[in-house]
């Protein structure tokens, strides 16, 4: 293997210290800590995970964690009024409900409740609107996008006029990785399933945030020698030698695109970690603006 690997979970954890620290002076300055409110509806056991382990990292850095879980038969209304009652509450900082809802919930409309300055997924339309004007600042950037874009700061990667590919266009993760890096002053391009030439476009990019949702779409034949490979996919592929009888692969081929790109991160151990280190980031930045905003009052 020729690339230089990013290892996501060591520098989530470096940023997890940094983290720290900074709620050890909060705490100081003001004598309150930080706090990120969890809502879970329904039992998916992914779900559950996820969850379990951003109140782990919630603890880890002294954030205080709040949670509600609501059965999978929960109406929308009473996921609404959980949100109002976190909106209201000064010891929230950050509201994150955990996707996706069951069905039957409208989750534009429960997104849409959150408060902009508590919505440290970043998923709100005003908070998203202003990503994508130049001359506004969001409150919050979206946890894996904002992850990728730390990745590659953190390897020293150069963005200012290189090209870049986004492979995928969801709202979570393609979309908002594209006005980063765009925003970072790199030319980009959006490729999706209806795109011509996707692979061709993608060869032609310094960077690739590959985030299709399809196990190992990316093949070898899809990088610049030498670019740098940020892959957001989590695909569970059927392995009977594994232990839990599957084994995770990203988006992108690791083994090939490693012979070709300089840099590259592994599933797992990559962007996943950084998810989690960029939604304390949000709470910790939520409750700081939420704290000299009292003092100032
Ligand atoms: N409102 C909301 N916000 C989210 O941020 C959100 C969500 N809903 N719904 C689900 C997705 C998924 N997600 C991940 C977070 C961490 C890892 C992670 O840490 N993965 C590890 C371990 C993977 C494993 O072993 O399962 C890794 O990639 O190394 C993965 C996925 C956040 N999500």
């Amino acid at each position: 293997m020729a690339a230089q690997l990013i290892d996501g979970k060591a520098i989530a954890e470096q940023i997890r210290q940094e983290l720290k620290a900074e709620v050890d002076v909060l705490k100081q300055k003001y004598g309150k800590a930080p706090g990120l409110a969890v809502v879970l509806v329904g039992e998916r056991k992914d779900s559950q995970t996820y969850v379990r382990n951003k109140k782990k990292a919630c603890d880890e850095v002294g954030i205080v964690s709040f949670g509600t879980d609501l059965p999978e038969t929960a109406s929308e209304e009473e996921v609404l009024q959980v949100v109002a009652a976190y909106n209201a509450d000064p010891a929230v900082h950050g509201i994150l409900v955990q996707l996706p809802l069951p069905r039957g919930i409208d989750e534009q409309r429960v997104l849409d409740a959150i408060s902009i300055e508590k919505d440290v997924d970043g998923f709100h339309p005003l908070n998203i609107g202003r990503l994508a004007m130049r001359g506004r600042d969001p409150l919050f950037v979206p946890c894996t996008p904002k992850g990728c874009l730390e990745l590659l700061k953190r390897s020293g990667v150069q963005l200012s006029g290189k090209k870049a590919a986004v492979v995928g266009r969801s709202n979570i993760v393609g979309m908002p990785a594209a006005l980063l890096l765009q925003r970072e002053d790199a030319t980009v391009t959006v490729i999706h399933s209806r795109t011509p030439d996707a692979q061709r476009i993608c060869a032609e990019a310094d960077i690739i945030i590959a985030a299709c949702g399809k196990a190992e779409m990316v093949g070898g034949d899809w990088i610049k020698p030498g670019a740098a490979v940020i892959d957001v996919g989590i695909n569970a592929v059927d392995d009977p030698n594994a232990k839990r009888g599957y084994r995770l692969v990203g988006d992108v081929n690791f083994a090939e695109a490693a012979e070709k790109a300089a840099k590259i991160t592994p599933v797992p151990g990559g962007v996943g970690p950084m998810t989690i280190a960029m939604l304390l980031r949000n709470c910790v930045d939520g409750a700081a603006r939420s704290f000299e905003a009292e003092v100032s009052a």
